[in-house]
């Protein structure tokens, strides 16, 4: 690691621990604040705890298994450059490569207001099995934000080849809550939904209720949807731009006792909701050109 990065980070109260997660480094900043982990592995942001409150984001304790592409439920997945299975190759890893390579850490310091700013990279060049899995040539960075107040992530994918690129993708975040039986996701009101269960279009009526098995893309993506959590008594606001749908999902009880890579009880305290451009909004990077999609979460008290 080279040392002025490292002088960089110390100056943010930040450090660099070894983790067990693919023997990949986690990023942790510390300050009055907030406090933040980000797993190299990845590039997952993995927990954001403001001052004297519960995270922000899940972290499953089940590590998920052996094996290159074994997933962990925890923080933010980066699901690119397709989402859900890849549609030619169903023996490639589910949601993408993004999230099962390490990422570089290029960058630590500042924005003008005083927020802390990570930055990460992962660039096809320095993976050849990302290279043999996807040869058109990327870099993704993800610039991350952090305040008191909350975090945002700001997402890019150049295409650096010299033919389009067709990309579907998620960030796939794991919000915690108190109790995803009594959680509700506000926002979509009215909205239109493919239910993943039975292929169906449906519309949305009410909050959208995770007290069973959820699987949704809202074909529709609202500039600010809410969690309502009566068991941390805590509202999370995220505002999406640069996606189409918003993807929400919980595997509810049945499936995640069946998944060996989730604790029994997991599904108890998350819910993705998950910026997306899937389906028939996945799109195309020209050559040579860049796409972003930016994340801003905060939270408040409910009542
Ligand atoms: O890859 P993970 O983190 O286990 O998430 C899987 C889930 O991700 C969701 O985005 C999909 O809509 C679900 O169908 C899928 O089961």
């Amino acid at each position: 690691m080279n040392c002025e990065l490292m002088a960089d980070l110390e100056e943010l109260g930040g450090e660099i621990r070894p983790a067990s997660l693919k023997k990949c480094d986690e990023i942790i900043i510390n300050q009055p604040g907030f406090t933040a982990v980000i797993a190299l592995w990845g590039g997952h942001l993995e927990s954001f705890i403001p001052a004297g409150q519960e995270d922000l984001l899940f972290q499953s304790a089940n590590e998920g298994g052996e094996g290159r592409f074994m997933r962990r439920h925890f923080g933010v997945p980066v699901c690119w450059p397709w989402f859900a299975v890849n549609d030619k190759h169903d023996d490639y890893p589910t949601h993408g490569l993004a999230r099962y390579f390490r990422w570089e850490f290029i960058e630590a310091g500042r924005f003008k207001d005083g927020d802390v700013k990570i930055v990460l990279r992962l660039a096809s060049e320095d993976h050849p099995l990302i290279e043999e899995m996807w040869p058109q040539a990327f870099e993704l960075r993800q610039v991350f934000r952090f305040s008191g107040d909350g975090f945002k992530v700001s997402f890019s994918a150049a295409n650096l080849s010299d033919t389009p690129m067709q990309v579907s993708e998620a960030l796939h975040t794991y919000f915690k809550v108190g109790d995803s039986q009594t959680s509700e996701v506000i926002g979509f009101e009215n909205s239109n939904y493919i239910d993943k269960l039975d292929d169906t279009e449906q519309v949305q009526n009410g909050p959208v209720l995770t007290n069973k098995r959820v699987d949704r893309v809202y074909l529709s993506s609202p500039e600010v949807c809410e969690i309502h959590d009566t068991t941390f008594n805590r509202k999370i606001t995220i505002e999406a731009d640069g996606c189409a749908n918003t993807v929400i999902w919980n595997p509810g009880e049945e499936l995640a006792k069946q998944r060996v890579d989730m604790e029994d009880e997991d599904y108890r305290y998350f819910v993705c909701v998950e910026a997306a451009n899937v389906l028939k909004n996945a799109y195309e990077i020209p050559a040579g050109g860049m796409h972003q999609l930016k994340l801003k979460v905060k939270s408040q008290k409910l009542a």
